[in-house]
């Protein structure tokens, strides 16, 4: 089980081809409306197989609440959803039973636990992913109480950029564009490395709107560094940037500072974050995932005996995996601002003496 949050606690379970996935999700605050269509409308959004952009392996991803929610409101205690898997061919997976995918968690896995269930990527493959977005859209409830948004979309493929964001417009592209003049060039890339056996990398732009001044700690906890983790905890993800990110590294002090007025900042190169602590800007964060490795090519490798072998994979792969992981880090962003939130409700003595009284 993976761990995460210090007031909204958040494990998951499963494997890609075991029996079901799903999520523990502890620290709710009793009373918030808990629309179980919603929460699936966001698992729908992630769910594999929707189109040629994505694995062909087709998962309904039905969540079902078992506990912590009565009559439609969340009770406080711990939220346990779960998500049967229903599409496995775990057969199709036994040509990688004894052979490590260049690129996949494989060959790392089975050296460090000695035993790994290959089929498709066990553990380690993003089908775990569902149950982060389950418990992201109860995030997500909380956050819309308080007036704040977490969006996304898909920045660059294959190095083809976006030049405007339009977040609603991403959210009715099949590949979740943000820039619809660029969006036909960045299928295509995608189709076109589909087509020779191969696979692309892409960028999720994350923003995150409506966020107080105020969360995250100024030294330990970190909103910057709570969120990068957050986003590196996702599979195949590289790197990720803070604002201008890299930039900043390049430009003046005069150039990266947001200069600020009595009604504000007067540019956000900061990406909404100072200090480690939200300054109420939007948050915007550049999440960068790399080509999925399973590919169709054949490639070097060896076997769990490290015997030498060129092989040619099998199997229902996502050919861009960032257009499905952009959800996730939706969901991810989504848990750290609501746990920022409740960890922030204890920081000032007149918000312990309002709940007290
Ligand atoms: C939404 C999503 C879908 C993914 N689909 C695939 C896939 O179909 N095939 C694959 O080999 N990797 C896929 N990945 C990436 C692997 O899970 C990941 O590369 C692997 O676990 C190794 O971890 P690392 O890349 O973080 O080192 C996907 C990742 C995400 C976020
Ligand atoms: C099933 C999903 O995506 C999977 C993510 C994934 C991987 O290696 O990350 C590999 C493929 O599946 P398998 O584990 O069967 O090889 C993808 O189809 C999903 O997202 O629901």
């Amino acid at each position: 089980m993976n761990s995460f949050g210090m007031k909204l606690r958040f494990s998951t379970f499963g494997e890609s081809h075991g029996k079901a996935l799903g999520c523990l999700l502890d620290g709710v605050p009793a009373g918030l409306n808990i629309d179980e269509e919603y929460i699936q409308s966001e698992l729908d959004r992630r769910k594999p197989g929707k189109s040629k952009f994505e694995t062909a392996r087709k998962e309904a991803d039905k969540v079902e609440i078992l506990s912590g929610v009565f009559e439609g409101k969340s009770t406080g205690t711990p939220i346990a959803m779960v998500i049967y898997n229903t599409n496995q061919k775990s057969k199709d997976y036994t040509n990688i039973k004894d052979v490590f995918r260049p690129g996949h968690a494989d060959f790392t896995y089975f050296h460090k636990y000695g035993i790994r269930d290959y089929r498709g990527g066990g553990r380690s493959s993003a089908r775990e992913t569902a149950a982060r977005v389950a418990a992201g859209a109860i995030a997500k409830l909380m956050l819309q109480e308080l007036g704040i948004t977490v969006l996304s979309g898909i920045s660059e493929v294959a190095g083809i950029q976006a030049e405007d964001f339009n977040y609603e417009g991403a959210k009715k592209s099949v590949i979740y564009a943000l820039d619809v003049n660029k969006e036909e060039a960045q299928k295509a890339a995608i189709l076109k490395a589909k087509e020779a056996h191969d696979s692309v990398g892409g960028v999720s732009r994350v923003v995150i709107k409506g966020t107080p001044v105020g969360l995250g700690q100024p030294l330990y906890y970190k909103l910057d560094a709570v969120l990068a983790d957050a986003m590196m905890g996702i599979n195949a993800v590289k790197a990720v940037e803070i604002g201008d990110g890299v930039l900043s590294a390049k430009v003046h002090g005069s150039q990266n500072n947001d200069q600020i007025r009595a009604n504000g900042f007067e540019s956000n190169h900061s990406g909404g974050i100072l200090g480690g602590i939200s300054n109420g800007e939007d948050i915007v964060l550049n999440v960068y995932f790399k080509p999925t490795p399973s590919i169709f090519k054949e490639q070097h490798t060896v076997t769990t005996a490290n015997e030498e072998v060129d092989f040619s994979l099998k199997g229902r792969h996502d050919p861009c995996v960032a257009i499905r992981g952009t959800v996730v880090c939706e969901s991810m962003a989504a848990l750290v601002i609501a746990d920022m939130i409740l960890l922030n409700m204890g920081s000032k003595m007149d918000g312990v003496i309002k709940y007290y009284k």
